[in-house]
Parts: structure tokens; sequence; C-alpha cells
């Protein structure tokens, strides 16, 4: 196994190899924690959401739909929109380009997309303001990985109004570094079951 602490060599393929093996490994081990746990822990990162985001009437936040593992959100996402909030979920409406956000609400028709993942039908394409973002893994400078698509870096980096990016994960995806590139976008936030990490940039 390569350490997390190592330097990969400079080459891109290094990188990529790198990442992919990481990525492997944090997948495998989330998905080795029980539901119980995972359903505690996500409970434990609803709350600090809470605590960070008291307000978030007419504010629009994305959230996803879980998958692989991740934090089940979607018990918060209906409480924003009784907060007068709304929500919307990422789509990959075409390969190798940023992402939509298409607007949810709980009973709207769905269709699934890459990987099963299920997204709205309806094609209302929002902006939001706040994006909550899964992470497989994430550094400590608020780099975050993800499942290798670029899709979240590419969104961010065309964003008209830059949103506010949470990162949402568990403590034990933490890696020294990830090796950012000048493509990563960082998070401005962590937050995980243990703790909420700010980055102020
Ligand atoms: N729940 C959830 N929904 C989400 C995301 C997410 O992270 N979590 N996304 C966040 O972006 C988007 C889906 N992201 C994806 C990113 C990559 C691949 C994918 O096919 N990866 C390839 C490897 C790609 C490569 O190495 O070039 C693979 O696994 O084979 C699929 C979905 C939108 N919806
Ligand atoms: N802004 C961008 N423009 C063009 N290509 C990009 C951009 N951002 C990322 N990519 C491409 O996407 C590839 C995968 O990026 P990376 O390993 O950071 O994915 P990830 O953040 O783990 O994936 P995802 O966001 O889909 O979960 C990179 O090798 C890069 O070529």
């Amino acid at each position: 196994m390569i350490g997390d602490n190592v330097v990969p060599a400079h080459a891109p393929e290094d990188l990529q190899r790198w990442r992919r093996i990481h990525r492997d490994r944090l997948i495998g081990e989330r998905l080795d924690v029980s539901l119980a746990v995972r359903d505690l822990y996500a409970r434990q990162i609803t709350e600090k959401l809470n605590q960070f985001f008291p307000n978030l009437a007419k504010l629009l936040v994305s959230g996803y739909w879980p998958c692989n593992g991740e934090p089940d959100l979607r018990p918060w996402l209906s409480s924003v929109r009784l907060r007068c909030g709304h929500v919307a979920l990422p789509v990959i409406a075409k390969k190798h380009a940023p992402l939509q956000f298409r607007l949810w609400w709980p009973g709207a028709p769905m269709e699934r997309g890459i990987w099963n993942i299920p997204h709205p039908e309806k094609c209302i394409e929002v902006n939001p303001d706040i994006v909550v973002v899964p992470l497989v893994g994430f550094d400590n400078a608020g780099y975050r990985l993800g499942y290798g698509g670029g899709y979240f870096d590419r969104t961010l980096a065309a964003a008209p109004n830059r949103p506010r990016i949470v990162g949402v994960g568990y403590e034990q995806s933490r890696l020294e570094t990830i090796h950012p590139q000048s493509h990563d976008i960082p998070m401005d936030f962590i937050v995980t079951e243990c703790r909420v990490r700010e980055f102020n940039r």
C-alpha cells in the first residue's frame, strides 16, 4: 500500500494512480462501518450543519443522493425546506462537463443517472448558494478527494457566483494531503461527525 504521507512522483499518471489507490481504500473502509454507526455519524454531522448554518431561509442548498456509504443527509435536506430554504441535487447531464443543479423537493419526480443515482427528472436548473459535497477523502488544507471524474471541480470552477462549499464526510477519511493540483477546488468548510473545520481563504 502507498502511505498517504508519501509524496507521489510528479508524473500525472502516478498521482492518478495514488488517488485511485486511496479512493478505493477509503470507500472500502467506510463501507466496513456498520449502518448503525454511519447513521449515528449522519445525525452528528446534521447537528453540526444546524449549528453552523442556523438560518437557511431563502437560501438554495445543493445536497446529494447518498451512495457508496456516504452520509445520508436527506432528512436534513427536507428540514432545509421546512425552514424556508430551497434544495437542489447535482446531475451529470453530460460526461466530462460541469454538473447541473436541479431543484428538488420530497416527492419530486426522479430518474436514474450515472451509477444509478436518482436525480430530479424535471429540468429546473438553478445556481446554489451553498453546495454540500460528499468527501471520499479530505486533507488538512481542505482539499477533497472525490470519485475521480473531476465533476465538482469543473462545476465550481465554472459557477457564476461562487457558492459556499461544505464538504461532508467521516473523520476516518482524512489524509495528510491529497497533493492538490491547480484544478482542485478547496472546501470552505469540512464537517465530520467529530468537528467542523473552517478555512478562511
Ligand atoms: N451521491 C453523490 N452523487 C453525486 C456525486 C457524488 O460524489 N456523490 N458526484 C460528485 O461529483 C457526481 C457523480 N460523480 C461521479 C464521478 C465519477 C464517476 C466515475 O464514473 N468515475 C470513474 C473513474 C473516473 C476516472 O478515473 O476518470 C469510475 O469510478 O470508474 C461517477 C460519478 C454527481 N452525483
Ligand atoms: N476545471 C477542470 N477543467 C477540466 N478538467 C478538469 C477540471 N477539474 C478536474 N478536471 C479533470 O478531472 C480529472 C479528475 O479530477 P480529480 O481526481 O480531482 O477528481 P475528483 O475531484 O476526485 O472527482 P469528482 O469531483 O468527480 O468526485 C483530473 O485529472 C482533471 O483532468
